[in-house]
């Protein structure tokens, strides 16, 4: 027997605690809650372009690699590889104030994690790493959430540089090898196209893009 002192009856079996702070979902039905923890950058947020458009902008002389030549997950080293001076000068584009605020939103990425928010039985979260230079990355990332999704959404963020001690059913994530002190974490990796992974022939299942099938994803992991 659950006691909520004050709660109110939302439609779809869920309760919602009053609480100034925090709300909390508690599933009155039987059925179990898929819990699906959904990458930022390369998945929401168009790291890889934002990332090309501020480079050309800032080195107009230099060599640059095009979007469909990417390879590797890290920018800087596949830049490094070109020339030794464009590793330093690409991680001097996502260390400026305003790379993470300015990123544009993938197609149908919002659209979707908002559809998420509102699924029965269902939670989502944001789960993003956080570049090592912490003077604007934190903060931006937040406040991209929030100009995008609202200030509700806050409370689902996730800010880790290990996404294997999260749980969740599911992890929506464009990097092909996250890794961790956990060696089994919970949720099952869907691995996100990007430019960078394109080529792979990776174990995870794939989600091409939001235009995919990702409803079928989640249902396939309900019970
Ligand atoms: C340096 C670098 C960071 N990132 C993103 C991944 C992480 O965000 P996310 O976990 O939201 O995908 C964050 C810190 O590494 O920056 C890239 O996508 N490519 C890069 O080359
Ligand atoms: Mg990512």
């Amino acid at each position: 027997m659950i006691l909520f002192s004050t709660t109110r009856l939302l439609g779809r079996g869920k309760t919602l605690l009053r609480d100034p702070v925090r709300r909390i979902s508690v599933n009155m039905s039987s059925g179990k809650r898929l819990r699906v923890l959904v990458d930022m950058d390369g998945v929401l947020a168009d790291f890889e372009g934002g990332f090309l458009k501020k480079y050309r902008a800032k080195y107009p002389e230099d060599p640059f690699i095009s979007l469909q030549d990417r390879r590797g997950f890290w920018v800087s080293t596949q830049y490094g590889q070109l020339r030794s001076d464009l590793c330093e000068k690409a991680i001097s584009i996502w260390e400026s104030k305003d790379f993470f605020m300015e990123l544009e939103p993938l197609p149908g990425g919002l659209e979707a994690v908002r559809e998420m928010a509102q699924m029965e039985n269902t939670d989502v979260f944001i789960c993003t790493s956080p570049i090592n230079h912490i003077q604007h990355c934190p903060y931006e990332k937040y406040a991209w959430v929030e100009q995008h999704l609202g200030q509700g959404f806050l409370e689902q963020v996730i800010l880790t540089r290990d996404k294997t001690v999260i749980s969740g059913d599911i992890l929506i994530d464009d990097k092909p090898d996250i890794l961790g002190v956990d060696p089994d974490p919970t949720w099952e990796h869907i691995l996100f196209t990007a430019c960078h992974n394109k080529h792979l022939s990776p174990p995870q299942k794939r989600l091409l893009s939001w235009a995919d099938d990702w409803r079928a994803i989640l249902n396939s992991r309900r019970q």
